[in-house]
C-alpha cells in the first residue's frame, strides 16, 4: 500500500493552514520496525520510502498504485542507508550497506530484498524513486570513499560538506540526482542562499537530529514563504515551485534527492534576498 500525495498549485499552496500544509508535504513516518512505508507523489511520480527491516528480509514489490508485476518494472530507485548495517540483495546480488551507504538500482531488476545485520541496530533504508526509460547498472558507493566539496561558512552558521552521488558526474541514472549534505557543529542552516529548480521536484530527509531537537524547513514561493516544524528522519516534499531550505536547533544532516526535466544541479534559479517575503 502507498500513500497518495497529489500536486498542488501555489496558488492554493497559500491558503493552507499549518495542518494542511503538513497534510500535503510533510511526511512524519518513514521508518517502522519490520514495514515497507511509500509515498507516491504525483510531483514528477516520484516516490518516497522507507523499509527498516527486523528478524526477516523485507521486500520491495510491485504495488497496484503503480499496475507494476515488481517495483523497478518502469522505474528506477536511490537508496541510502541512516541505520545499523544492513544488506540489500538485487537479484541474488548482496550489496553490503554501512550507514550513510547509497546504493542505485536501475530499471528492470526484479528481487529487491532488505536486510539489517543485527536486529538490536537495524538498517534504516531511505528510498527514492522515479519513473526510468532504460536501464543503468547497479552501483554502490560507500560513505568513506565518497569525498565530499565544502560549502558555505561558520560565519553565516552554514558550514557544511556535500556529497553528490547519483548525478551527472557520479553514479549514472535516467532521471535521479542524490546526495547528502551534513552541517558541521554549529552550523544550522542549509540551503541559504535559496533557490528554486522548476524543472525538478526535491525530497530532504532529515537525519542525525536529536530526540528533542527541530527543524524549520522553509518552503513556498519566494515571495509567500511557509515552515514546517519537523524532527529526526522526517522528509518533505517540495514542488518545483518552492524553495527548500531551512534551520535547526542543532547541526543535522540531510538526504536530497531530485527527479524531473533535466540533472544539472547547477541550473537551480538563485533567489535574491530581495524577493523573500
Ligand atoms: O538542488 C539542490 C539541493 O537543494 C541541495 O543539494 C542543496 C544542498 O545540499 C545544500 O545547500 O547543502
Ligand atoms: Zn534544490
Amino acid at each position: 500500500m502507498m500513500e497518495l500525495r497529489y500536486s498542488t498549485h501555489p496558488e492554493y499552496a497559500k491558503t493552507f493552514t499549518t495542518e494542511e500544509l503538513r497534510n500535503h508535504y510533510l511526511v512524519e513516518e518513514l521508518f517502522v520496525s519490520g514495514e515497507v512505508k511509500l509515498v507516491y507523489s504525483m510531483e514528477d511520480r516520484t516516490i518516497i520510502g522507507g523499509i527498516q527491516p527486523a528478524g526477516s528480509a523485507v521486500a520491495l514489490e510491485g504495488y497496484d498504485e503503480i499496475k507494476a508485476d515488481y517495483f523497478l518494472e518502469r522505474r528506477e530507485v536511490g537508496i541510502f542507508n541512516i541505520g545499523g548495517n544492513g544488506t540489500i540483495t538485487v537479484d541474488g546480488e548482496s550489496y553490503e550497506m554501512a550507514n550513510k551507504d547509497c546504493l542505485y538500482i536501475g530499471k528492470g531488476k526484479q528481487e529487491l530484498l532488505f536486510a539489517s545485520n543485527d536486529e538490536t541496530n537495524p538498517a534504516k533504508f531511505y528510498l527514492f524513486s522515479a519513473p526510468a526509460h532504460t536501464s543503468y547498472p547497479t552501483k554502490h558507493a560507500s560513505f568513506r570513499d565518497i569525498p565530499g566539496n565544502a560549502m558555505g561558512a561558520k560565519e553565516s552558521a552554514n558550514e557544511r560538506v556535500i556529497r553528490r552521488i547519483i548525478h551527472l558526474e557520479g553514479i549514472q541514472s535516467c532521471q535521479i540526482a542524490m546526495g547528502i549534505t551534513i552541517l558541521e557543529s554549529g552550523s544550522v542552516w542549509n540551503s541559504m542562499p535559496t533557490h528554486t529548480h522548476n524543472r525538478r521536484m526535491e525530497a530532504y530527509l532529515y537525519i542525525d537530529l536529536d530526540e528533542d531537537a527541530r527543524m524549520f524547513h522553509l518552503m513556498g514561493e519566494p515571495n509567500e514563504t511557509r515552515h514546517l516544524v519537523m524532527k529526526n528522519e522526517q522528509a518533505v516534499i517540495s514542488p518545483p515551485w518552492s524553495i527548500h531550505c531551512g534551520s535547526a536547533t542543532s547541526n543535522y544532516a540531510f538526504i536530497w534527492a531530485m527527479a524531473g526535466e533535466n540533472k544539472t544541479y547547477t541550473d537551480m534559479d538563485q533567489v535574491s534576498m530581495d524577493e523573500l517575503r
